[in-house]
């Protein structure tokens, strides 16, 4: 592709257009003047992965109809240079009025992005926009950004890109004109006869023969006057049965389409009067006191969505307190029992089905056990995904999330991150596919990274799972206890070192975290709008991460399933089993020189919680603790597995998460390298000093 995108911004007086291009070419601008006019002309240039961003910043106008100067260049310059992207800027804070532009711009062209300016102050004043719901009503891309405080500029350029490259498709608005349409695909048609109209975009200009316009009037009289005055006859006819002027009937349209789409969009929330906000404020805001209160209100929030996903932690707890009802409701209806429930039962059927179609075994086993099996995979996901937007949701929208950044901002700044990545990072104790997710909520490129980087280093509920079977083989559950404690601490110091080194080497190219305080007033939650944030992100998970989960998954379980001989009926006769044989060796100066440990780590990459039941498979045994003693490991051995387990590589559906969000394959092969280093040094020193101390 050509390397250079010529760029047009358009846009309403006052939307911030001009502050929008200073922000975006900083220096490399100039100014000179509109051939032939008293407007002045800016352009700039920028430079992103090596494209160069043409940008002209045109003349704000209200609409294209070329009424005032402003307008003609406007219009002018988007016919006639075809510049490869036009954007359109609209204002936060009266979409209304100026998405009219917008609107008009689509008729013609539909190389368009649209970027909502001032957010920040919609922010303030409690509006809410749902961007992705307004990109697809309008069929175009759509960014929210503030130029004042250069927020949300990065996606802003990846959008122009996207349309200039043409990996975006530009679909439009389905917008009517009522009986104007029928007229405009009429002259659509003549339109064709008329040379001198090819300069134009043709269904633009039949909507302007219909409209009337008198710089294309004058044209179209002068190269083509049958269709000129076929328009005008056009246009009376429609004037004498609908008693409105073709003009007016257009714009009314207009008009009625975006109020129909703001309704869509907008939310205006409550927000707390300013005595309320400050007085909340004085409390969250103090050092000590709002740390504590903060991190309460957060741990009780994570807190509660791994409980309603899984029971987990108030099941436990609820367990060793002897509430025994309470834990047993908790193992029955937590949200992702129910799915896999359902899920199940939806298998099932699906075999009866395929068994009724009269289907090969072979062939049911593969499409059950092993397709359908991945859907599941990703389907697990789902319920927890949700949930932690929908606590995302809640913290953001009722101007908490911003309390927490600034209060801990200080502590993570030491790790290269800022205040705001501590939520995700604190829900990698549950999952870390929805921490990783989560650092999108980060505001640089840099951060969002190195808070991925890191997530997945901190030991999730599923490796807890495994931990505690490993640790239920040590008799004295004093040592038990402290191993454990010692590889969450571990855990955390890697995540701090990692942290530092990291960032230290990346402040060489990039600039320091940064965190632009801007409380915003406390509102009450809408649950319109955390809906929205929560919805949105299940579907971008399922649509980012849920192929490349699927896909892995059905891989491995294929793998487990099928042999040289084709289907299996017992483990060793599996390509999984000659693959861990091929594994095995490697594991030997780490103390795991068992091929059922092997396949335990292989089918741990599907999911950590399958380590467990892989180990009862391949030994064929009931409980874990038997399964274990068949093997038997010993206690410098059970550390090192721990050890290996709880670092080695993050699951597939972690590292799919992280792709999608970084984006770069290397990178996500740079994580798997660097877990595995980490997880195998580390095991590999425990396995030898244990072994010294315990010959
Ligand atoms: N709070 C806030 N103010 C902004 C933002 N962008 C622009 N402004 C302010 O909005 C006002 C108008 O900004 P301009 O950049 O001059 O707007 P423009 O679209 O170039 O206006 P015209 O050239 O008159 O068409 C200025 O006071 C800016 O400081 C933003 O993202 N947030
Ligand atoms: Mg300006």
């Amino acid at each position: 592709m050509n390397n250079v995108v010529r760029v047009a911004l358009l846009g309403a007086p006052n939307v911030g257009k001009s502050t929008l291009f200073n922000t975006l070419v900083g220096a490399h601008r100039f100014v000179g003047n509109w051939p032939g006019k008293t407007v002045d002309r800016y352009e700039g240039e920028l430079e992103h992965h090596g494209i160069k961003i043409r940008i002209v910043d045109l003349p704000g106008t209200y609409s294209l109809s070329a009424q005032s100067e402003e307008e003609e260049i406007a219009r002018d310059y988007i016919i006639h240079e075809k510049p490869d992207v036009v954007v359109v800027v609209v204002n936060a804070i009266a979409l209304e009025t100026t998405l009219y532009l917008a609107v008009q711009a689509l008729e013609l062209t539909s190389r368009i992005v649209i970027l909502v300016n001032k957010i920040d102050v919609a922010e303030k004043m409690g509006i809410h926009i749902h961007i992705e719901k307004l990109s697809s009503l309008l069929g175009v891309p759509v960014v929210a950004v503030s130029a004042l405080h250069r927020s949300g500029l990065h996606e802003a350029i990846e959008a122009i890109i996207n349309v200039a490259r043409g990996t975006y498709h530009v679909r439009g608005p389905s917008l009517s004109y009522g009986i104007i349409d029928y007229y405009i695909s009429h002259f659509e048609k003549t339109l064709e006869s008329c040379e001198a109209s090819s300069i134009f975009p043709r269904r633009w200009l039949a909507l302007k023969l219909v409209e009337g316009d008198k710089h294309i009037d004058a044209i179209m009289q002068e190269k083509c006057p049958e269709l000129y005055s076929e328009a005008l006859k056009s246009r009376k006819q429609i004037m004498e049965q609908f008693g409105k002027s073709p003009d007016l009937i257009v714009a009314s349209s207009r008009y009625e389409f975006i109020s129909k789409v703001i309704d869509q969009v907008i939310y205006k929330g409550k927000l707390a009067t300013p005595p309320l906000t400050e007085k909340l404020d004085n409390i969250l805001l103090k050092p000590l006191i709002g740390q504590l209160t903060l991190f309460i209100i957060l741990a009780f929030l994570i807190g509660l969505v791994l409980t309603v996903n899984t029971g987990f932690p108030i099941k436990q707890i609820a367990e060793a307190l002897g509430l025994s009802a309470v834990a047993e409701f908790l193992e029955n209806y937590s949200l992702s029992g129910i799915v896999a429930f359902a899920f199940n039962v939806l298998s099932e059927q699906l075999r009866t089905f395929l068994i009724a179609l009269q289907l090969p075994d072979w062939l049911i086993s593969i499409i059950v056990d092993g397709a359908f099996a991945g859907v599941g995979a990703v389907l697990s996901f789902l319920p927890l995904i949700f949930l932690v937007f929908i606590a995302f949701g809640f913290l953001e929208d009722t101007g908490i999330m911003s309390r927490l950044a600034a209060v801990y901002h200080e502590t993570m700044v030491k790790f290269g991150l800022s205040g705001k990545a501590l939520m995700p990072l604190l829900l990698g104790f549950g999952c870390n596919v929805p921490a990783v997710m989560g650092t999108k909520i980060l505001s640089t490129d840099r951060e969002k990274f190195l808070a991925s980087f890191l997530a997945p280093l901190i030991p999730c509920q599923a490796r807890l799972v495994v931990l505690l079977m490993l640790l239920s083989l040590i008799p004295n559950p004093v040592i038990a206890g402290l191993l454990l404690l010692f590889i969450y601490l571990y855990s955390f110091i890697l995540v701090g070192i990692l942290g530092y080194l990291i960032s230290r080497y990346m402040e060489k190219t990039r600039e320091e975290p940064q965190l632009i305080i801007e409380l915003p007033p406390y509102h009450l939650p809408s649950l319109r709008v955390i809906w929205w944030y929560a919805w949105d992100n299940t579907l971008h998970f399922l649509k980012k991460a849920g192929i490349i989960i699927f896909a892995i998954s059905t891989l491995m379980s294929l793998l487990l399933m099928l042999g040289p001989s084709g289907i299996v009926s017992s483990v060793e006769g599996s390509y999984a089993y000659s693959i861990s044989n091929l594994i095995t060796p490697i594991l030997t100066p780490i103390g795991l020189d068992r091929w059922e440990v092997a396949l335990s780590l292989l089918s741990g990459f599907l999911a950590k919680e399958s380590i467990a039941s892989t180990l009862l498979i391949a030994t064929g045994k009931d409980t874990p603790q038997v399964a274990l003693a068949t093997l038997n490991i010993t206690l410098p051995q059970i550390v090192s597995f721990m050890l290996f387990i709880n670092l080695y590589t993050p699951c597939v559906a972690t590292l799919s998460a992280f792709y999608s969000q970084v984006k770069s394959a290397k990178y996500t092969v740079l994580l798997i390298l660097t877990e595995l280093f980490l997880a195998y040094v580390s095991a590999f020193i425990a396995f030898k000093i244990f072994t010294l101390l315990m010959p």
